[in-house]
């Protein structure tokens, strides 16, 4: 039998299990039974260097944005109406079959979008080129859900289902389990607080279901089964997710305000440009991109050309940013001058561990040299890092 037919069996005799106190048990150790299978299904194929064969797509940019959807629902209309590169579109499913990236220039940043092939139910198992687009949502840092309006409200639960059969897990956080295997000892499990989806015996057996004897076990939250279970294969990707209801010129305005009402949602129309912009302000939100702009000593910032950085990917901090600059950099850092809002004082000094915000401006003070300026300049406690910019870039400061 293969592992999909495997699959499926587990899944049936989890819908003839009744759920209650006494099959609880049972019912999890299934989960995890599923959870060992699907894994499985996403090694790749022996011979093969990835499930992303054929779409590879070289990274570009600041961020990598996927777009993922039904067939037919606008996802090229929409790449070719934010980038300016052309999709082809058309009234017929399936009309991409590859990966077409196009750029979104933003906010002085650029954004990798990348238009896909429409995705159907079962294509985490493999179905239509399901398994490449999988791979390919998996390395972009947020997802743009692209959905018909107009369509049922039933696609959007099948796309996320199939999402998080390959391990993705959309607008949501790593639950807050300690996990860590060990070579002896047995198990220890504990947990902060009272917990009423899981306690010790269950745990052990989704632990014997994996194989592990020996590990230390904290939950430091309520979580759940499936939480445990995705702790222990350590492979899920938490990603931000956008669903965008494109299309809504053909549907009525209550259906449009109820869509529009959905948390991480939005409502869009290609075909009539309606709301693109708000999309792309909510797209540039969840990435949690952080512009830094450095200003050499005795000169103007540069406003034009920010070092972009992402708590997410490679963090926020002085030293990151260092780092961004040149390698060996922060050796040589004494301690950095920092405006902006993440900023007390204009300007305050900064150690290497100090957690930078969108638009601030930085100025590296290196070993050996002394701080020449700082004072007088940037000032102002009542103007904001984005003013402080827009001034700057108007009327540059005499140095
Ligand atoms: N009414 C309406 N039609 C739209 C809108 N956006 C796109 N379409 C139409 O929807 C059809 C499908 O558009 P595509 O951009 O090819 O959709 P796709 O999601 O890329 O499709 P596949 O590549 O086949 O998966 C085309 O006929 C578009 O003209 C819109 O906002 N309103
Ligand atoms: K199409
Ligand atoms: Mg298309």
């Amino acid at each position: 039998m293969g592992i999909i037919e495997r699959i499926k069996e587990i899944e049936a005799e989890m819908a003839r299990t009744q759920k209650n106190k006494a099959t609880e048990y049972h019912l999890g150790q299934l989960k995890a039974k599923i959870a060992k299978l699907r894994t499985q299904l996403l090694e790749p194929p022996k011979g093969s260097s990835g499930a992303g064969e054929g779409f590879e797509v070289t990274k570009y940019g600041h961020g990598r944005v996927a777009l993922i959807g039904f067939p037919s629902v606008g996802k090229s209309t929409l790449l070719t109406m934010l980038t300016g590169t052309h999709s082809e579109a058309a009234s017929y499913e399936f009309t991409t079959l590859t990966c077409i990236p196009g750029i979104i220039h933003y906010n002085d940043t650029k954004i990798q979008l990348l238009d896909l092939p429409g995705i159907i139910e079962g294509a985490s198992e493999g179905k239509g080129r399901g398994r490449q687009v999988i791979a390919v949502s998996k390395s972009s840092d947020i997802v743009l859900m692209v959905l018909d309006a107009s369509k049922s409200e039933g696609h959007r639960q099948i796309l996320t289902k199939e999402l998080e059969a390959v391990g993705l897990r959309l607008n949501k956080k790593p639950p807050q389990i300690y996990f860590k295997k060990k070579k002896t000892g047995g198990i220890s499990f504990n947990s902060t607080m009272q917990l009423t989806h899981v306690d010790e015996k269950l745990c052990y057996q989704i632990l014997h279901e994996y194989k592990i004897h020996n590990a230390e076990v904290l939950f430091r939250e309520d979580a759940t089964v499936d939480d445990l279970i995705d702790v222990i294969e350590g492979n899920r990707k938490y990603m931000k997710c956008i669903y965008v209801y494109n299309k809504i010129d053909v549907v009525g305005i209550d259906d449009v305000d109820k869509l529009a009402r959905q948390p991480n949602s939005i409502v869009i129309s290609c075909n009539l440009k309606l709301n693109l912009d708000r999309l792309l302000a909510k797209m540039w939100e969840a990435m949690g991109l952080v512009r830094v702009y450095t200003k050499p000593q005795g000169q103007q910032p540069d406003f034009g050309d920010p070092v972009v950085l992402s708590a997410d990917r490679g963090g926020c901090t002085v030293e990151d940013f260092c780092n961004h600059i040149h390698r060996s950099l922060v050796k040589d850092v004494k301690y950095v001058l920092v405006w902006g809002s993440s900023a007390r004082h204009y300007p305050q000094h900064c150690g290497l561990s100090h957690v930078l915000q969108d638009e601030d401006v930085v100025q590296i003070v290196k070993k050996k040299e002394r701080e020449s300026e700082g004072r007088g300049r940037f000032k102002s406690h009542t103007t904001g890092p984005a003013r402080i910019a827009d001034r700057e870039k108007k009327a540059p400061l005499k140095t």
